[in-house]
C-alpha cells in the first residue's frame, strides 16, 4: 500500500477531497498520513481506519517519508516546500490543487476524462508533478471534451459566470451576508405586496453603495451586483483567469505546439459554487447537431446534454440543480446567426468538485494502478 500524505484536508477544496474519498472508499487502498501547518500532533480526521497523529506539514523530514504527497494548502506553500522537498532528494508523487506548479515544463495538468493519454505518457516518461487545472478551464474541457476529442474546435470564446467559492471560504460567507445586508434593508415594505417597488429599489440602490456593505474581501458588492474581474490584472487588458483558459487548456490537451485559440471575459457573480460558462464556438466544419450532441455527450461519464428547450435548460442548467454534483449539464446548444460553423453553449459545473478536488482524486487513483 502506497503512503499517502494529505496536507490542506481540512480547507474548503481539502473537506471536499475528502468527502469524496469517503464515499469512493479510497482510504481503504491507501495508508493515509495527514498533515498540518497549525496543529502537528493533534488528532487526525475519522477516515474508517487508524491513522498517526498529524505531522508537522512543514517538516521536509516527514514529507520526505511519503510515496505520494496530495495538496489543497495552497500556492504559498507549495512555493515554499515543494522546491525544498525536490531539493533535498525527495522522488515521490505530487499532486496539488494550486496553481503555482501548473505551467511549469514538468508538470502534467490533470483531468483523467479529457487527458488520460497524456497522463499515462508522462507517468511513462518519469513525470511526477500533478497539479489540477484551473476550476474554469477544467469544467469547460468536462462540459466540451466531445468537441476536442473530434478536433472539431477552431477558436472558442467563453464568457463566465464565476461563483464565490472560486475566491475560498471567506468569500461565500461575504456573498451570505452582502445578501443578508440587501434583505434587510428591503425591511418590512418586502412582505408587503402593496408597496412601491421603487422604494424598496430605491433603499437597495443606497445599501450596496453603503460603506456598510460588507466588502473585506471581494472589495466591491457581489450580492445585488458582479464584478467584471478576477485574478490579478496581466496588464494587457486581460485577466489571468481570462488567461488561463487557452494556456491551460492546450496544456492539458497537449497541444501547446498547435494551440486552439480560447478568449474571453470571466465575471465573478452571486452563486454560491457553480461556475457557469457561455461558449461561442467556431467548429472546423458545419456538423449537423445532432452529430455534436452525441459526441458531446459521449465523451465522459458526467457529461449530460440537456435539450435546448426552456423547461429543460431552466430546469437542469443551473447552478441550483447542479451544486454538490459531479454532472456536468452542457446545453443551449444551437448554430447561431453568423452561419452552421458557430455554435452556442451554455455549461455549468460544481467548482470544488470536478473544479478541484475530483481530478485531484482520480490522479490519485491511477497512481495506486502503478
Ligand atoms: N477555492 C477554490 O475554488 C479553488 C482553490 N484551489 C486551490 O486550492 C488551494 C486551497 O484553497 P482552499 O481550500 O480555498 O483554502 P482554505 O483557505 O479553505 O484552506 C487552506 C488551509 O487553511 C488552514 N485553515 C486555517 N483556518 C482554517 C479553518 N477555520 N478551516 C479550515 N482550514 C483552515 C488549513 O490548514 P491547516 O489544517 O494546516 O491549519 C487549510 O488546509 C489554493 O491553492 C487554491 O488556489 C483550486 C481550485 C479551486
Ligand atoms: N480563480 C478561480 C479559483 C482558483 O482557485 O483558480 P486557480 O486554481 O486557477 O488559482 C476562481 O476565482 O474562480
Amino acid at each position: 500500500m502506497k503512503r499517502v500524505g494529505l496536507v490542506g484536508w481540512r480547507g474548503m477544496v481539502g473537506s471536499v477531497l475528502m468527502q469524496r474519498m469517503r464515499e469512493e472508499n479510497d482510504f481503504a487502498d491507501i495508508e493515509p498520513v495527514f498533515f498540518s501547518t497549525s496543529n502537528a500532533g493533534g488528532q487526525g480526521p475519522d477516515v474508517g481506519k487508524d491513522v498517526p497523529p498529524l505531522q508537522d506539514a512543514n517538516s521536509i523530514d516527514a514529507l520526505k517519508e511519503m510515496e505520494v504527497i496530495v495538496t489543497c494548502q495552497g500556492g504559498d506553500y507549495t512555493k515554499s516546500i515543494f522546491p525544498r522537498l525536490r531539493e533535498a532528494g525527495w522522488k515521490g508523487y505530487w499532486i496539488d490543487a494550486a496553481s503555482a506548479l501548473r505551467m511549469n515544463d514538468d508538470a502534467i495538468i490533470v483531468l483523467d476524462p479529457v487527458n488520460d493519454g497524456v497522463i499515462r505518457d508522462g507517468l511513462a516518461r518519469g513525470a511526477n508533478n500533478f497539479i489540477g487545472g484551473n476550476c474554469t478551464v477544467s469544467l469547460m474541457l468536462m462540459a466540451l471534451g466531445g468537441l476536442f476529442q473530434n478536433d472539431m474546435v477552431d477558436w472558442a470564446t467563453s464568457m463566465t459566470y464565476q461563483a464565490a467559492s472560486g475566491g475560498g471560504a471567506q468569500h461565500m460567507r461575504e456573498l451570505l451576508k452582502g445578501m443578508g445586508y440587501l434583505h434587510s434593508v428591503a425591511g418590512e415594505a418586502l412582505n408587503d405586496p402593496a408597496s412601491a417597488i421603487l422604494e424598496i429599489d430605491r433603499n437597495v440602490a443606497a445599501a450596496l453603495r453603503n460603506s456598510d456593505y460588507p466588502t473585506e474581501h471581494f472589495g466591491v458588492p457581489l450580492a445585488g451586483s458582479l464584478i467584471p474581474w478576477i485574478d490579478t490584472d496581466l496588464g494587457n487588458g486581460q485577466s489571468r483567469e481570462e488567461w488561463k483558459g487557452q494556456a491551460e487548456t492546450n496544456k492539458i490537451l497537449g497541444r501547446e505546439a498547435h494551440p486552439i485559440v480560447i478568449d474571453g471575459l470571466c465575471v465573478r457573480m452571486g452563486a454560491m459554487r457553480c461556475h457557469s460558462q457561455a461558449l461561442t464556438i467556431k467548429l472546423k466544419k458545419d456538423a449537423p447537431l445532432d452529430e455534436i450532441n452525441d459526441m458531446l455527450a459521449k465523451a465522459n461519464g458526467s457529461v449530460k446534454v440537456v435539450p435546448n428547450e426552456r423547461e429543460a435548460s431552466m430546469r437542469d442548467l443551473t447552478p441550483a440543480a447542479v451544486t454538490g454534483t459531479l454532472t456536468v449539464p452542457v446545453g443551449r446548444l444551437r448554430k447561431m446567426g453568423m452561419g452552421g460553423e458557430y455554435l452556442s453553449a451554455f455549461t455549468v459545473g460544481d467548482q470544488l468538485l470536478w473544479g478541484a478536488a475530483e481530478p485531484l482524486r482520480r490522479m490519485l487513483r491511477i497512481l495506486l494502478e502503478q
